[in-house]
């Protein structure tokens, strides 16, 4: 039978989504499922992979069951996942020896201020390119071998295996069979070189991590593997493809060549910047990962990380009630004609780049007996903006680059308040593609690549603009609401220390 469509599997932090594209690399079958958040104390987050692995087997299951596609029609699948989320398994039994670690966990804070004191953060810094904040895999792993009873002895003896959500679902995937990653996951551990493209024993013995759990680097648009025939597809299919969520949003979004830039509005927001062959390193708090490995050439990227953006707006409907679903955010705002001095700094998990305060936490400024529902849920939004001008402010002064057009996508670039806002505050062309699941099609991508359904020099062809938000505000006023959010973002910081 005819291959007709890539499966591309994105596994994100709040949902796991099965997505088929066809030839012209439109979205034909859509299946989604949520699971279950565990917030076993404040600040710690946490998944159960075995129920990640079932929402993702459960996906698969109904996006061919309601469209009818069979397996033999699928050329290739590529995954991508919600990045630095650590799950470390038994090798013989398949079971992991705890609940997964997630990114937004803040566990290993003191773990990181230890390695702080002991001078070590510019050594991580220069051979990984992050620095030592929780939100990376490598402290998560170190907790999981000094805190699960028994795990760091059976870990030494060669038993365990550790895996961002990629290597994870590859392994189920193929029985058990393989242990791999890509480079863009691997660039998210603090255990991996940028430079040398290589696990790094000098981190590794800081962190007390043996180098076996660790799986084999690869690049992002290969075979690995091939689905367990007697696994969820019933047959073999070929995984050709692998990137973190962000990097592969920036491929789906044709950020091929160095300058190009995109901001995905999720549960966080994530500012890539291609910047070629060499990794710039910044001076201004932003991270240099690496975007991908295609036929060993690598390439890599800046990037600003903000933890919480679309969750906020999560949190005005599930923990202040103020709306009932997150689209209404955008009817409720535009009843008043701007914030009326308020702001509201989303910092409950700390705050990422371009601060990297662990100990920030959220905070309402401007309250006056004026403010009303409307007004909270405007600056809640404008705070995924301002977040946003902290991060391409940085970026700028790093890569020496003016950007010209920031290209959005992620559920919250759906709200055409939030990205007029945007673009008046950042003073650049905001654009929204037709398909705004660019983590899904960056995965199909790269996947087709890797098995001849698609040719490089198609892929730009296949971004078509939805919507264009020109800049529409004074510099006056830009600058000065510009300084009230930095005085908020201000008062945020170090509250929890
Ligand atoms: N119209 C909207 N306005 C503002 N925020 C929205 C809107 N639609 C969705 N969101 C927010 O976007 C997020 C979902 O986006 P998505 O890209 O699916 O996130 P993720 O992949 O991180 O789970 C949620 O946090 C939700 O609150
Ligand atoms: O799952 P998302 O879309 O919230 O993305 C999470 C990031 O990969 C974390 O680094």
């Amino acid at each position: 039978m005819e291959k007709k469509y890539i499966l591309s599997l994105d596994q994100g932090t709040t949902s796991s989504r099965a997505i088929l594209f066809n030839k012209e690399a439109k979205i034909v079958g859509f299946a989604q499922k949520e699971f279950s958040q565990i917030y076993p104390q404040p600040g710690w987050v946490e998944h159960d992979a075995v129920e990640i692995w079932g929402s993702v087997a459960g996906v698969v299951g109904e996006l061919l069951a309601k469209t009818g596609v069979k397996a033999v029609e699928i050329a290739a699948i590529g995954i991508t996942n919600q990045r630095e989320t650590t799950v470390v398994w038994d090798k013989e039994t398949g079971e992991p020896v705890a609940n997964a670690v997630v990114w937004q966990c803040r566990r290993t804070a003191a773990i990181c201020d230890d390695l702080k004191e002991k001078g070590l953060e510019a050594e991580f810094r220069s051979r990984t390119g992050l620095l030592l904040d929780a939100y990376f895999s490598g402290t998560k792993i170190k907790w999981l071998l000094d805190n699960v009873p028994g795990a760091r002895k059976k870990a030494e003896a060669g038993r365990l295996l550790f895996g961002t959500i990629d290597t994870w679902l590859i392994w189920k995937l193929t029985g058990g069979k393989v242990h791999v990653t890509d480079y863009s996951n691997a660039s998210r551990t603090l255990i991996y070189n940028i430079h040398y493209l290589k696990w790094d024993d000098v981190l590794l013995e800081h962190l007390d991590i043996p180098a076996s759990m660790l799986p084999e680097v690869r690049g992002s648009s290969e075979i690995y593997g091939y689905t367990d025939a007697g696994g969820i597809f019933n047959r073999k299919i070929a995984i050709a493809g692998a990137a973190g969520d962000q990097q592969a949003a920036l491929f789906g979004q044709t950020c091929l060549e160095s300058g190009m830039a995109k901001n995905t509005y999720g549960t966080g927001c994530f500012m890539l910047m291609h910047t070629g062959d060499k990794p710039v390193t910044s001076k201004n708090g932003l991270l240099t990962t690496i975007a991908w490995g295609i036929n060993g050439r690598v390439q890599y990227a800046l990037e600003g990380s903000i933890f919480v953006a679309g969750a906020a707006i999560q949190w005005l409907r599930d923990g202040l009630k103020l709306i009932d679903a997150a689209p209404d955010s955008q009817y409720f705002a535009d009843k008043v004609e701007d914030s009326a001095g308020v702001y509201v700094v989303p910092a409950f998990t700390g705050l990422g780049a371009p601060y990297w305060d662990m100990y920030a936490r959220g905070a309402i400024f401007g309250l006056t007996r004026g403010t009303t529902k409307d007004h909270i849920i405007r600056a809640t939004l404008e705070s995924l903006a301002y977040q946003t001008k902290d991060v391409l402010r940085a970026m700028e002064t790093d890569s020496a680059i003016k950007l010209k057009a920031l290209r959005v996508d992620g559920g919250a670039a759906a709200n055409d308040l939030l990205m007029q806002f945007q673009a008046n505050l950042l003073g650049v062309n905001v654009e929204r593609p037709q398909v705004l699941e660019t983590t899904a099609s960056g995965a199909a991508y790269l996947a087709g690549l890797a098995v001849g359904f698609w040719q490089p020099q198609e892929l730009d062809k296949k971004w078509i603009a939805d919507a264009s938000f020109a800049p529409d505000m004074d510099q006056e006023t830009r600058d000065k609401l510009y300084d009230g959010w930095k005085k908020a973002v201000n008062r945020t910081m170090g509250w929890a220390k």
